[in-house]
C-alpha cells in the first residue's frame, strides 16, 4: 500500500496504539443510480493513498474492459467488486469498506440507490453518525435525494454531507451549485437534522474529495475529506440518563454478581443510586469492574460489570437506569416502522419484538399513517408492503423498558421477527407510548380489512375490559378486532359479509348475529369461546 505511516518502520507498537486511539467515523453514501457513489469511494481511497498498488493496476486493466470513463482510470470498479453488480452495472446489497487516514479510521456503508432498496439503506444507515447524500449536478434534487435524507431523518442521523457531485458537467458553475443547496434547504426544514455541510465535487476528476478543486476556486469550505476528518461526532451520544441494558448477569462465585452490558447512555459512579427495570427495585453502585481494572466513573459506549450493594433480583434484558431519570415502560407505544419483508405486513398477527436484549411477542394493532417515502406526505393504509414506512402501534406481551428513539437510538430501535421464518421483517423506532384506550379502537379505514383478517371481533364500551379481552385472546392465538359499543351497528355489514363472529361484552348494543354476552368477567367470554370453538374455525 502506498499510504504507510513512518512509524510502522520505526516503533510498531506506538503505530498501533495510534491507530487504536482513533476516532471511527461510520458513514453511509446514498444517492440515485449512477450518482457517483461508487466512483466517490473509490476516488476517497485512491486520493488518500489506501489502495494497494497490485488493485491499482487491477482496475486499470480493467478500466479498458468494463469501464465507463473512456481513457480515465474507473475507481467506481474498486468499489463494485462483485461480479454479479459489475455485469447488471449496480450495486445490489450494503458493502462495508475500511480505510484509516492519519486522523481517523472509517467504515463506509455503501447501499443501493434505488427504491426497492429502502431496506438496505436503513440497516445500512442504523449504525451510522454521518451520511453522504450524493446529488447529480446536472439534475439537481430528485425524488431519490429526498427520500434518502428522509431515511437519515428518520433512523436519527445527526450530519449530512450533500455532495453535489459532476460539477465538470456544468462547467464548475457556482451559480447551479448554489441553485441546488438552496432547493435543498428549502425541501430539508421540515426535517430537523442538525448539521448538514454542502461540497460541489467532481469524483471523477477528484475536485473537492480529497484535494481542493482549482477548478472551484469560488468554493471556500472545507472539502469531502477535511469534512469526514474533523465532523464532531464525539458528542452525538447522550450523556445524559444514565442506561445500562443488562446483557448477561455474571455470577462466578457465591461471592460476586456483577451486571454486564454496555452503557447506553449518561454516566454512572461507585455510589449512585440506581434503580432496576422493569421491577423498580432501587440499590447504589458498589463497583464498576472492568477487564482492565475498576473504574471511578463509567459513561456511554463502555461496556462494563456494575455490581450493587443489595441483592436484587436483576436477568438479561432489564435495564439499570439511574433514580429519578425514567425510561417509558410499558406493553404499548407509537412507533415508526420501515418494512422489510415481501409478504406484506398484517396488522394483529404474531411476530418477535426484539428490543435491546429483551425479546418478546406482540403485534402490529394498527397502522396509523403510512408515509410516502418519496414526496413525505401521508396516507391511510390497512397493509404495508416490502419498503413501506408508517406510523403503527405495536402492543407487546409484556412490559418493556424503552426511550424514544430521537433520544436515544440504543434503548429506542427494535426489530421484528417472524416465528416461523425467524428473518428480521421490519426495523422500528419507538416514538412515544400509546395512549392506552384509544390504540386498539380501529378507524373506520382499516376496520372492513381488519376483519377480513381477524377470526374474532369483540364489541365492548369499556376500554379497560377491551384492553384485558384482546390481550387474553392473544395469550391463545386469536386476533381480535375491538370495536366500540357506538360503532357496532355501522361496522355490522362488513362483519357479516366477511362471515365472522362477533362477541359483544358488556354492551348494550345486540348485534343480530354475535353471541351476546350478558357477563363482562373475561374467564367467562374465554369459557365460551372453548366451546363455541367450531365458530373459531371460520
Ligand atoms: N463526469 C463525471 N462523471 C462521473 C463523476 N462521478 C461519477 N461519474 C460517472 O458516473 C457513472 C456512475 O458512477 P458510479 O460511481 O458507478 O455511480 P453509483 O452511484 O455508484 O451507481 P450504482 O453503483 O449503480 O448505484 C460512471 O460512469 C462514472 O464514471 C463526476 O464527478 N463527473
Amino acid at each position: 500500500m502506498s499510504h504507510q505511516s513512518d512509524l510502522i518502520a520505526t516503533d510498531i507498537n506506538a503505530y498501533l496504539e495510534q491507530h487504536q486511539n482513533k476516532e471511527l467515523l461510520r458513514f453511509l453514501t446514498c444517492g440515485s443510480v449512477d450518482d457517483g457513489k461508487s466512483t466517490l469511494i473509490g476516488r476517497l481511497l485512491h486520493d488518500s493513498k489506501m489502495i494497494y498498488e497490485d488493485q491499482l493496476a487491477a482496475i486499470e486493466k480493467d478500466s479498458q474492459k468494463s469501464g465507463t470513463t473512456g481513457e480515465k482510470v474507473d475507481l467506481a470498479l474498486l468499489v463494485d467488486g462483485l461480479q454479479a453488480e459489475r455485469e447488471q452495472g449496480i450495486t445490489i446489497d450494503v458493502a462495508y469498506r475500511y480505510f484509516s487516514t492519519a486522523k481517523r479510521k472509517f467504515i463506509i456503508a455503501d447501499t443501493p440507490g434505488h427504491e426497492q432498496y429502502t431496506r438496505n439503506m436503513a440497516t445500512g444507515a442504523s449504525t451510522c453518525d454521518l451520511a453522504i447524500i450524493l446529488i447529480d449536478a446536472r439534475h439537481g434534487v430528485m425524488t431519490q435525494t429526498r427520500r434518502h435524507s428522509f431515511i437519515a431523518h428518520l433512523l436519527g442521523l445527526k450530519h449530512l454531507i450533500v455532495a453535489v457531485n459532476k460539477m465538470d458537467l456544468v462547467e464548475f458553475s457556482e451559480q447551479r451549485f448554489e441553485e441546488i443547496k438552496a432547493d435543498y434547504l428549502a425541501f430539508a426544514e421540515q426535517l430537523s437534522i442538525p448539521d448538514i455541510q454542502f461540497v460541489p465535487m467532481s469524483a471523477l476528476e477528484g475536485d473537492n474529495v480529497v484535494n481542493a478543486s482549482e477548478n472551484m476556486p469560488w468554493f471556500k469550505g472545507q472539502t469531502m475529506m477535511q469534512l469526514l476528518e474533523t465532523t464532531q461526532i464525539a458528542n452525538d451520544e447522550s450523556f445524559e440518563g444514565f442506561r445500562l441494558p443488562v446483557q448477561y448477569v455474571n455470577r462466578p462465585n457465591l461471592n460476586f454478581r456483577g451486571f454486564a452490558g454496555t452503557i447506553a447512555a449518561g454516566r454512572i459512579k461507585p455510589g449512585d443510586k440506581v434503580v432496576a427495570l422493569p421491577s423498580g427495585q432501587s440499590s447504589s453502585v458498589d463497583e464498576i469492574v472492568t477487564f482492565d481494572g475498576n473504574l471511578d466513573e463509567a459513561h456511554v459506549g463502555q461496556a462494563v460489570t456494575v455490581t450493587l450493594n443489595d441483592e436484587i433480583d436483576i436477568s438479561r434484558g432489564d435495564m439499570l437506569v439511574k433514580a429519578g431519570e425514567q425510561p417509558m415502560i410499558g406493553q404499548s407505544f407509537e412507533t415508526k416502522l420501515v418494512w422489510m419483508n415481501e409478504a406484506p405486513l398484517v396488522p394483529g398477527r404474531q411476530y418477535y419484538f426484539k428490543i435491546g436484549h429483551q425479546l418478546c411477542i406482540g403485534s402490529v394493532t394498527q397502522i396509523n399513517e403510512k408515509i410516502d417515502v418519496n414526496t413525505l406526505e401521508t396516507s391511510r393504509a390497512s397493509e404495508l408492503e416490502l419498503n413501506s414506512i408508517a406510523t403503527v402501534t405495536i402492543h407487546l406481551n409484556k412490559q418493556v423498558v424503552v426511550d424514544a428513539y430521537q433520544q436515544n437510538k440504543h434503548t429506542g430501535e427494535f426489530i421484528m421477527i417472524d416465528r416461523l421464518s425467524n428473518g428480521t421483517v421490519a426495523a422500528g423506532m419507538i416514538e412515544k407510548e400509546a395512549d392506552a384506550a384509544d390504540q386498539r379502537l380501529v378507524s373506520d379505514q382499516d376496520r372492513k380489512v381488519r376483519y377480513q383478517q381477524s377470526p374474532v371481533t369483540v364489541v365492548v364500551n369499556n376500554a379497560e375490559l377491551a384492553v384485558q379481552l384482546e390481550q387474553r385472546l392473544f395469550n391463545r392465538g386469536h386476533a381480535a378486532v375491538i370495536v366500540r359499543a357506538e360503532d357496532a351497528l355501522t361496522v355490522c355489514p362488513y362483519i357479516e359479509a366477511a362471515g365472522l363472529i362477533a362477541i359483544v361484552a358488556g354492551s348494550e348494543q345486540k348485534l343480530p348475529f354475535g353471541i351476546t354476552l350478558n357477563n363482562n368477567a373475561v374467564d367467562e367470554l374465554l369459557d365460551e369461546l372453548k366451546t363455541q370453538s367450531i365458530l373459531l374455525e371460520i
